[in-house]
């Protein structure tokens, strides 16, 4: 897709949006980003960088971006995400999401990106750097040598070399600084319930299991997990309580995972010996909070959020994440998703005639039988059925997220345009619409192989209570898509358009009178087609209701109208049908009105009319 060419909402590609206006997309960077990554956008997109942005000032500029990237300081709240009309992603250049709204922009279809490994070696780094500065007074020292003092008696240290580290969080940079701690003659002890005994032994690092294990024990102590409700006031009074008088702690991962109050009061009466500070639960901190008086007690080496600020990482993240804005806006994927499945390009292009084949099964779906039902799309169970290579295919969430858009198309405000692969299963799970994926190794997938004109199949399936419902099949050939089958009636035509669908009784004559109204209304007929269902089908239709398996009859384009001989027409009918019956399918051009359609209706043997848009 070319860069440059963004629609104003979320619409187009099923993955990711993609484009079809020709404005040059925005990008809003309201913190101090690398270059490096920015260079990579400013050819084909607008990039603003401005430097602290108010929350108000946010509200205002979001409208008119369709990126934004951001650091820590900005918040990007539900109210901002809903603001950001335009917005397809929001990026950080860096680790942590707390500051980001990730349940709101998935909620929207916004797919949120970070760097999760582009400033591991600064924070681990950094963390090191509180260590020694922590056992070694560095913060005083440097401090009182500024202001002329020369108290070498009052700033004996202690040696980090054959002491206990213990890390709360062995994950990227847990570990990254288990094995520098290592190096630095330590010994490392760490609980995290969700680490590997194995590979932290092969780091040298003892995991324990629970927090009491630990606290009593180490010299150091440093956490880092994520902020999580689970990891918030992790340390309170009770844990610091059980550590050594001597003991020092870190924070470089988030601020509230030691409550600051608690750890105040442990400073205070000396309950531990030290802190070395990075992040606080407001950054900057209130004046007079917990956090304030934290960084101005003499027992705390404080830094303002300076973990990842290494020339290098911010290289880094700036690249990684820009790499990525520039993919999802030019309608690519993303390679840090924090809200979407990982596909792989090759899967998803693999995909993509399938997505829209699906999408439009969707909307067949709607518009034919649940529109003449009272729309009854919502509250629904589904069965979608992949026979064929695409039963092998194991990531099949783009067809899945194609399914709920085309389901949901005919009836949202929207249009199912904000259906993306990041919100479908949640907007699936608000319309109450179940669908169950099944990939067909057997024994329908004989259905598939009986006919050479189907590499693979799709088969959706519509439950009532008893498992029973319509269904549609469809299938690819080259980069075309077709309808090879609408419930009773094998069909062969493709989803696009506007389509007339007239279930009627197979009597001569229908043609005539159809062609007859279409006219009158100045309607254009496109294309004409009719499927048939011959003896061999109907056997097959009875075998796989008796549980025997399906074979898939022989397509037949072309202008003819076949009787099904069958039991009550596509599912669809009144009910009344007792004779053979037939389905026309008809791609029309022009206003096709509600007159039209009663018009139709009118005439003498048809059953039903729908009208289908795709
Ligand atoms: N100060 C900075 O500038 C800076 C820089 C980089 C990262 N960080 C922060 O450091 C933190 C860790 O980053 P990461 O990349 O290593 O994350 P990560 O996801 O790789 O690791 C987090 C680890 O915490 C563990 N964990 C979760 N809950 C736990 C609990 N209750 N008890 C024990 N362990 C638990 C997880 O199992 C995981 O192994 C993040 O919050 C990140 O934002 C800060
Ligand atoms: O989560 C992170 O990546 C770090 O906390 C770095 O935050 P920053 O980008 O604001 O420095």
């Amino acid at each position: 897709m070319a860069p440059g060419t963004l629609p104003d909402e979320r619409a187009g590609d099923m993955a990711f949006p993609s484009s079809t206006s020709t404005a040059k997309p925005r990008i809003l960077v309201p913190e101090k980003v690398s270059t490096d990554g920015l260079a990579l956008l400013s050819a084909d997109f607008v990039v603003d960088v401005r430097q602290s942005v108010s929350a108000a000032k946010l509200m205002e500029l979001i409208p008119s971006y369709h990126g934004l990237i951001v650091r820590s300081e900005t918040k990007v709240t539900a109210a901002v995400l809903a603001a950001g009309r335009k917005l397809r992603v929001v990026a950080r250049a860096g680790v942590g999401v707390d500051n980001i709204d990730v349940d709101a922009a998935t909620a929207q279809g916004i797919i949120v990106v970070n760097s999760p490994a582009g400033n591991i070696v600064a924070a681990a780094e950094h963390t090191i750097a509180l260590l020694l500065a922590t056992a070694r007074n560095i913060g005083r020292a440097d401090r009182g040598s500024k202001d002329g003092r020369w108290d070498r008696g009052k700033l004996v240290g202690v040696e980090v070399g054959r002491k206990i580290l213990g890390i709360i969080g062995l994950g990227k940079v847990g570990m990254k600084v288990a094995r520098m701690a290592v190096g630095l003659g330590m010994t490392v002890r760490a609980v995290d319930p969700y680490a590997s005994a194995d590979i932290a032994r092969q780091a040298g690092v003892e995991l324990v299991p629970s927090l009491a294990d630990l606290l009593p024990v180490v010299d150091f102590l440093t956490i880092h997990t994520p902020l999580l409700a689970s990891t918030l006031d992790l340390l309170g009074e009770a844990e610091l309580q059980q550590m050594k008088r001597t003991a020092r702690v870190l924070n470089v991962a988030r601020g509230g995972v030691y409550n600051e109050a608690a750890l105040l009061k442990a400073l205070d009466e000396s309950w531990i010996a030290g802190a070395g500070l990075d992040v606080f639960t407001a950054e900057p901190p209130a004046p007079e909070s917990p956090a304030a008086t934290l960084i101005r007690h003499e027992k705390v080496v404080a830094t303002p959020h300076l973990g990842a600020s290494t020339v290098e990482a911010q290289e880094n993240v700036s690249l990684d994440v820009c790499t990525q804005v520039l993919a999802i806006l030019q309608g690519g994927l993303p390679t840090s998703a924090v809200n979407a499945p990982m596909i792989l390009p090759e899967e998803y292009r693999q995909l993509q005639p399938f997505v829209r084949l699906v999408e439009r099964m969707g909307g067949l779906y709607t518009q034919h039988y649940a529109r003449g039902r009272g729309g009854m799309v919502g509250g629904r169970r589904f069965e979608l059925a992949y026979q064929g290579n695409l039963a092998g295919v194991s990531n099949t969430r783009p067809l899945f997220a194609a399914l709920v858009k085309g389901l949901v198309s005919a009836i949202s405000d929207s249009g199912g345009r904000d259906v993306n692969i990041v919100n479908a299963t949640l907007i699936a799970k608000q319309k109450g619409v179940v669908i169950n994926e099944v990939h067909m190794h057997t024994p329908r997938e004989s259905r598939a192989a009986e006919s050479s004109a189907y590499a693979s199949l799709v088969s959706l399936r519509a439950l009532d209570g008893d498992g029973q419902g319509q269904v549609i099949e469809g299938y690819v050939s080259g980069n075309n898509i077709y309808i090879a089958r609408l419930d009773r009636f094998a069909a062969s035509f493709t989803p696009e358009g506007t389509l007339l669908i007239l279930h009627n009784y197979d009597e001569p004559g229908k043609i005539g009178g159809v062609g007859t109204v279409l006219g009158r209304y100045g309607i254009n007929v496109m294309f004409m087609q009719v499927a048939s269902l011959d003896p061999a089908r109907e056997r097959h239709e009875r075998e796989s209701e008796s549980g025997k398996g399906l074979g898939l009859s022989r397509l037949v384009s072309g202008v003819t109208i076949v009787g099904d001989g069958g039991d009550g027409g596509d599912g669809a009918g009144n009910g009344k049908a007792n004779g053979d019956e037939a389905l026309m399918i008809l791609g029309v051009d022009g206003a096709v009105t509600k007159e039209v359609i009663e018009d139709l209706e009118k005439s003498e043997g048809i059953l039903r009319v729908s009208l289908v848009r795709l």
